[in-house]
């Protein structure tokens, strides 16, 4: 086991933050390669840690690093907000069919269509999930992605009943988007780069202001548009994969600038938030034991890292590394849920 940790941000998170976003390749708009609008995560995130929820619904983001607490590197990243689409809309397309029958052709036919909604407004999100491409396969991607469900688990009252993600959608060997050339891009003046620059600096809500309001039979968009609809960038099939083993589904909602799918799930549901259990540490020991995500603390304080754990005496026995990598004695209570 590591000495991989999950944390809060800090303010002085920003240049890895900057840099883990310089290697995204561009189209993650919740990690853009720009300081100011980074500036302005930490700073809300910063904010969302120090409070302790007053009961309102508000878009509040935390966003959590990965550090080798050995060497103090950090080697990833991951977001969650609370309720998305309280001070800007939060807009999808809706994948939908409307099918129409000619009695004197005597021909039925279905029409796919895209319709702009806001019905996953209020939900929470997870999201800027990003591993540093030196340590995948190892792990540490699913301790990243997982952290954020402990964390939800552990401040429950604090998100919505239903979670999403967003994917990446496909792009091209140009950093192109198919399916902004073919819908949006149109309504814009601007290609997809320019776009995406454009909505790291100004945020998101241009696109939602030009975008056209009507619906749109897929059977008027290039092929090359149409067939990016719902699919994942390549590099996002991890991502997929670990939110399917979650629990969470592809519901016909796409996103309206690339055309990625949208994952939803009911929180409670989530199979990390569900399945997590409370124990109290009841021993400290150098045993091997099964492979667990741990978790301890709630804001400021939260932590959590893959663990060795055994069932001990009313309650479980920790490795002596993860105990030192979380800061954790006996007595203390942890979230916990086999990996
Ligand atoms: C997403 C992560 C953090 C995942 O980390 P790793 O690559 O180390 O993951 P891993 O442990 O190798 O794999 C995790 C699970 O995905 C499966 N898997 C891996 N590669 C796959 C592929 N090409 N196709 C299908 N499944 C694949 C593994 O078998 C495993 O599932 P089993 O356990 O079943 O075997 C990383 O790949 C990354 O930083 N990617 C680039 C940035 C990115 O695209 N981020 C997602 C953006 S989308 C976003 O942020 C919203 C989604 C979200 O936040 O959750």
């Amino acid at each position: 086991m590591s000495s991989f940790c999950i944390r809060p941000a800090v303010d002085s998170d920003l240049r890895h933050l900057y840099e883990m976003a310089k290697l995204t390749g561009g189209g993650f708009t919740n990690l853009p390669p720009d300081r100011r609008a980074l500036i302005a995560k930490l700073a809300r995130s910063h904010d969302a840690f120090a409070g302790d929820g007053d009961g309102k619904v508000k878009d509040e983001l935390f966003v959590l690093m990965l550090e080798d607490r050995a060497t103090g590197e950090v080697r990833g990243t991951c977001q969650i907000f609370t309720h998305v689409g309280q001070k800007h809309p939060f807009y999808s397309y809706r994948i939908g069919t409307l099918t129409q029958h000619s009695r004197e052709l005597d021909r039925t036919f279905r029409a796919e269509m895209l319709s702009l909604t806001t019905d996953l407004e209020g939900a929470s999100e997870v999201g800027g999930l990003f591993l540093h491409p030196g340590e995948r396969a190892g792990g540490l991607g699913l301790l990243l992605a997982r952290s954020r469900y402990l964390f939800m688990r552990a401040n429950r009252p604090r998100f919505a009943d239903r979670v999403l993600a967003e994917l990446r959608g496909v792009i091209d060997e140009a950093g192109g988007s198919p399916f902004w050339d073919g819908l949006a891009g149109r309504f814009f003046g601007m290609n997809f780069q320019e776009a995406d620059q454009f909505n790291a600096i100004h945020g998101h809500q241009f696109i939602a202001d030009l975008m056209p309001k009507h619906p749109i039979y897929t059977a008027m968009l290039t092929e090359t548009a149409r067939a990016a609809i719902g699919l994942p960038h390549p590099s996002g099939r991890a991502a997929m994969r670990m939110l399917e083993n979650e629990g969470f589904a592809f519901e016909h909602y796409i996103d309206i600038f690339d055309g990625g799918p949208t994952m939803t799930a009911r929180t409670d549901q989530v199979r990390t938030i569900r399945d997590a259990r409370e124990s109290t540490v009841v021993a400290i020991d150098a045993h091997p034991g099964r492979e667990a995500l741990v978790a301890t603390g709630r804001l400021t304080d939260f932590r959590c890292a893959l663990a060795e754990i055994r069932d001990g005496d009313g309650g479980i026995i920790l490795s002596e590394q993860a105990a030192n990598t979380l800061d954790l004695t006996v007595g203390d209570t942890v979230l916990h849920i086999d990996r």
